[in-house]
């Protein structure tokens, strides 16, 4: 049991918004009911998730990842879940171990639960991630909200998502709730689904509904699956024509710049931003 206080922050990227928890060394029980209480916004702190800040040589999940990374993001959902990756989260965490000292800016590895990923940290808190290779499922999902369904892309990030595009952004409704979708199944593990519009060439805006936080004003994830849906429905490929290709992707809280490359690997670029830090109780933490 935590019996001294713990430190935190709260920052975060395109108002995609985290509490961060430093603990080098994984010494902290934090379960998922600790977790949805700290995010909780009226009785916690508040966040869409949670940056749990652990070096990787000191949780079993990241062990393996030690020599390349030596900072494990071990990714929290709002309600205590766990996720694989968020990218929103991974430019934030990045930017925190910056303003902590504990890394220069420029090139850093980060372990994820996703793999390790190659971020670049510029001095302003702009962060530039390689976010990986987008897997396109053949699966085809159907989303429906209000009355009106939409075929929908489904694209792994190392997280799930189902990216759907809509006439109006505001044909989504109210996203409280997690929008049906079908078939049954295709998403064991629950997923992140997007609606997106275009406004210009190469240009979409969108909203989405978060596994395990709701409606949130960013995704970072969901952005990268949404550049790569749009390209495809584009005709563009880089891996066919040997070009990269950039999507500037409009969220609710703020714009991130997504190109895919030939070679199949996804760059997010946008800002990270830490807003507070103090201190928890550890009453709130207590079963
Ligand atoms: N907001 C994140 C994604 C967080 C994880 C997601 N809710 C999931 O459960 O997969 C991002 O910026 O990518």
């Amino acid at each position: 049991m935590n019996t001294s206080p713990i430190a935190f922050l709260k920052g975060h990227g395109t108002q995609n918004d985290f509490v961060i928890v430093p603990d080098p060394d994984n010494a902290l029980d934090l379960p998922a009911d600790a977790v949805a209480r700290l995010c909780d916004r009226r009785a916690g702190i508040g966040g869409d998730g949670l940056l749990h800040v652990v070096r990787s040589a000191a949780h079993p999940e990241a062990k393996a990842m030690a020599d390349e990374a030596e900072w494990f993001m071990d990714y929290r959902n709002g309600d205590g879940s766990i996720a694989e990756m968020c990218g929103n989260g991974v430019r934030v965490f990045a930017w925190y171990l910056v303003r902590a000292g504990l890394v220069e800016a420029g090139d850093l590895a980060i372990a994820t639960r996703g793999g390790v990923k190659k971020a670049h940290i510029a001095k302003t808190g702009d962060v530039t991630v390689s976010m990986g290779r987008a897997l396109l499922p053949e699966a085809g999902v159907t989303v429906s909200v209000d009355g009106r369904s939409w075929p929908a892309r489904n694209v792994n990030m190392g997280n799930p998502h189902a990216v759907a595009f809509v006439d109006a952004l505001d044909h989504a409704g109210d996203l409280r709730a997690v929008p049906p979708y079908s078939p049954a199944g295709v998403y064991p593990d629950g997923v992140n689904i997007e609606f997106v519009v275009d406004r210009g060439p190469r240009h979409v805006a969108m909203r989405v509904h978060e596994r395990g936080a709701g409606e949130t004003l960013s995704c970072g994830t969901g952005a990268c699956a949404v550049a790569v849906a749009a390209a495809r429905r584009d005709g563009a490929d880089p891996a066919l024509t040997g070009t990269p290709v950039t999507y500037t992707v409009d969220l609710p809280g703020g714009t991130l710049v997504i190109t895919e490359h030939p070679d199949g690997e996804i760059e997010m670029t946008g800002p990270a931003v830490i807003v507070a830090e103090g201190v928890i109780d550890p009453a709130l933490l207590a079963r």
